[in-house]
């Protein structure tokens, strides 16, 4: 076998040479421990993901975490798991289908969307293979996470650059690097929030809540914090909410060093004890429904705040399928691909002369 891959014959060109990858974390592929093992493995080897000393690491992950861990989350997510699969998984394959449909509506029809994972299936490798034997030679990737952080958004980058070191021929690249304050995105946010209080009422406080991330990371310039800051006061400004009527704060802690400040559970545990009786949380950091909004916010954190005296306590859900989010998706990747949808594409690709030259009839 070559170091580098064999082109596949139609890696020259073909009915949609362009394309757009969307790449969300990942998931188990079933709420089961060794599912659950398989998957925490790969996702915390990741040294993007943790940042401590390999060896360290090594022994804390194979000593304890995955003896421990997967039959815990395995739980947790066998009580958000659809009859479809994970939602996470559900979510993202369905905003790729909608966003090909909308594309197709808007004259883009060239335009191939498909969709990876980071950990697990599948794969960004497997996607972009699989891309380019279909004939794409001009990939946008778009990492779903609308606020840049190393761990997330990096590290789908450093996937793709692992699949581009064993490639021969390299298809044009671009990326997303974020769209924490896209004017589409946080419009749709607000649609949601606005849906949500129409149906339900006002709260006497909103709760934008993030996942978390190691405070050190702010510390070494990781930009995350500010841009999760940014997109909550977007979102407070387009709700003309005043800063008493919301908090920006960070779930999902993982280990016990210090995390970003305030943490979710504890603010929302507080605000019950000090006599809040009615507070709406959504948690624009994720654009699909997952075990970190519908089991840690949706149910761990409501049951805190409602045995801390709190009386009402309602979760807006992500943005998922929202038209006005696949429409903000349609803009964003758009614009992004810019002079790669006004270029003619008339001049048949130079693939033909290799077929040719290895003998095709004309
Ligand atoms: C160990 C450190 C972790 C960091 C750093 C981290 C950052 C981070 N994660 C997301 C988005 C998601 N995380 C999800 C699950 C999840 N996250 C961690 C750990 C870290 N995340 C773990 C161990 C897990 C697995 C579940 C568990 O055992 O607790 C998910 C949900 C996936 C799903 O299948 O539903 C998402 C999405 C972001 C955006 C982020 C940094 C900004
Ligand atoms: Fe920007
Ligand atoms: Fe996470």
């Amino acid at each position: 076998m070559p170091r580098f891959r064999p082109e596949p014959p139609h890696t020259h060109g073909g009915p949609s040479r362009t394309a757009i990858l969307l790449v969300n974390l990942g998931t188990p592929e079933a709420p089961t421990a060794p599912a659950l093992r398989r998957y925490l493995k790969e996702f915390l080897s990741d040294p993007r993901v943790v940042e401590i000393p390999r060896w360290a690491w090594w022994l804390i992950l194979h000593g304890i975490i995955l003896n421990t861990r997967p039959a815990r989350s395995a739980r947790k997510y066998a009580q958000v798991w659809l009859k479809e699969g994970s939602p996470l998984q559900v979510h993202t394959e369905r905003q790729a289908k909608l966003l090909q449909g909308l594309l197709g509506q808007q004259g883009h029809d060239g335009v191939k969307v498909a969709w990876a994972m980071r950990y697990g299936r599948s794969s960004v490798a497997e996607a972009l293979t699989r891309l380019k034997a279909e004939g794409a030679q001009r990939i946008l990737i778009v990492p779903l996470y609308p606020q840049y952080a190393a761990s997330t958004s990096a590290s789908v980058m450093d996937s793709v650059a692992q699949w581009m070191q064993g490639c021969r021929n390299l298809p044009e690249l671009r990326w997303v690097r974020h769209f924490h304050d896209h004017p589409g995105y946080i419009a749709a946010l607000a649609a949601s929030v606005k849906d949500h209080w129409q149906r339900n009422g006002r709260p006497e406080r909103l709760l934008i809540s993030f996942h978390g991330l190691p405070r050190r990371s702010l510390d070494l310039g990781d930009p995350y914090y500010c841009e999760c800051q940014k997109t909550g006061r977007l979102l407070a400004q387009a709700l003309g909410l005043e800063t008493h009527q919301y908090a920006i704060t960070f779930q999902s802690r993982f280990g016990r060093a210090r995390w970003l400040e305030p943490y979710t559970q504890p603010t929302l545990e507080q605000w019950g004890r000090e006599g809040m009786k009615r507070v709406d949380v959504i948690c624009p950091g994720f654009v699909a429904d997952c075990l970190e909004t519908l089991e840690e916010i949706a149910i761990e954190c409501k049951t805190v705040f409602l045995a801390a005296g709190g009386r009402e306590f309602r979760y807006i859900p992500c943005l998922n399928e929202r038209p006005d989010w696949i429409a903000a998706l349609a803009t964003l990747t758009t614009q992004h691909l810019g002079h790669w949808l006004t270029e003619s594409d008339q001049e048949p690709p130079a693939g033909g002369d290799r077929a040719r030259a290895l003998g095709a009839p004309n």
